[in-house]
């Protein structure tokens, strides 16, 4: 079993703490994704996994190995893991079955009967004698994967995989490189700052913001049910509603709510806070109905597949009247500017004491 388990990892570059207390395992032939800022310390979490950056406290165990430990370092070479970099980095003047056959210990290089097998794998099949200028940008990255996979490593670690990828290629990849993990059962660490990529192709997710993990979940619980507002807003668009909360109902600008605790399960504290809605939980409504709040279509954006419709919508009375902007996602046009209404569906999250 090939199970990875960082354990109270700390590492600092120059004179900064760029990792501080990281806890993450990721189970034997499933995949994490670290999805993070730029800077907050992701590739650093890789090279220290793979053992090109020292640590400082703490522990990486892969299966029962330990690779870094009080007293221990394990160098890069010996740790059984392979790293896929951001751009596949393929040698340009070797072919494709070369390249993967690369991955292989130099007594296994030639004929053999896995270079086939990883290929077909990654969906490349009788892609051997071809060159990587001949190859897509995706195909290329398969490559890269194929040949991190031939020696067969106990973890395979993945930095920003798909970025160098037009939109339209990288979902397809992201498909297959998810399908060719599966496949061999491999346990697989991929970082990337790009939350549907993270969302998409991992088991679990976990968030690292400044060096520390805020919250390692299922992707569902990741974007439905998260600990707390920096991971909401980092994992998809919000609703924020400032609210009063008692007895579990909270008093918004688009009506009373019924809402629940942070993170999953628990109390629902009471008192101010704010409230998170996903734009998908809200819809429009006929502006002759009753049901929901009224409001008023400001503006959107629309994208092919879904909408952002901007609505308007006033809350309170007299003074304390307030005035805040919604995000609705719909699945047809932007509707006219002009009067509307809002209704919402799902579960709500109240933060209390966050503004
Ligand atoms: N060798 C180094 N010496 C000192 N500081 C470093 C060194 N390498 C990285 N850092 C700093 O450590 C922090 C984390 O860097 P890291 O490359 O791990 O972030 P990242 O999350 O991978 O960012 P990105 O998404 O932009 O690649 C950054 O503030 C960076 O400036």
């Amino acid at each position: 079993m090939n199970t990875l388990s960082i354990r109270d990892l700390d590492v600092t570059l120059g004179d900064l703490a760029v990792l501080r207390g990281v806890h993450l395992e990721v189970p034997s032939g499933s995949v994490t994704a670290v999805l993070g800022p730029s800077g907050c310390g992701k590739t650093t979490l890789l090279r220290a996994v793979a053992g090109f950056v020292r640590h400082d406290r703490g522990e990486i165990r892969v299966g029962d190995t330990v690779v870094s430990g009080p007293g221990r370092h394990l160098a890069p070479e010996r740790r059984g893991i392979a790293l896929v970099p951001q751009e596949g980095a393929l040698f340009p003047h070797l072919s494709v079955g070369d390249n993967v056959a690369f991955g292989l210990p130099r007594a296994q290089r030639r004929r053999s009967p896995r270079v086939a097998e990883v290929l077909d794998l990654v969906g490349l099949r009788g892609f051997q004698d071809r060159s990587p200028s001949e190859l897509s940008g995706g195909q290329q990255q398969r490559v890269a994967l194929a040949r991190a996979l031939a020696p067969s490593p106990s973890l395979v670690l993945l930095d920003e995989p798909f970025s160098a990828l037009d939109a339209g290629l990288r979902e397809s990849v992201r498909a297959q490189v998810r399908d060719a993990l599966q496949r061999s059962a491999t346990t697989a660490l991929v970082v990337t700052h790009d939350q549907d990529e993270a969302l998409s192709v991992a088991d679990s997710v976990a968030i690292l913001d400044e060096g520390r993990i805020l919250m390692h979940a299922s992707p569902q619980d990741v974007y439905r049910a998260p600990t707390g507002l920096g991971v909401a807003r980092f994992v998809g668009q919000c609703v924020e509603l400032s609210a009063e909360v008692s007895a579990g109902v909270a008093r918004t600008a688009l009506g009373d709510l019924v809402v629940e605790a942070p993170g999953a399960g628990g109390e629902v504290d009471a008192g101010r806070g704010v409230v998170m809605l996903r734009p998908e939980q809200l819809r429009l409504l006929p502006v002759d109905g009753v049901a929901g709040t009224a409001g008023e279509v400001v503006g959107g954006e629309y994208f092919g597949h879904d909408a952002l419709v901007r609505v308007r919508v006033t809350a309170g009375q007299g003074s304390g009247q307030e005035s805040l902007e919604v995000q609705v996602r719909t699945l047809g046009e932007i509707p006219e500017r002009g009067a509307v209404r809002v209704g919402v569906s799902g579960p709500a999250r109240f933060y209390p004491g966050a503004r």
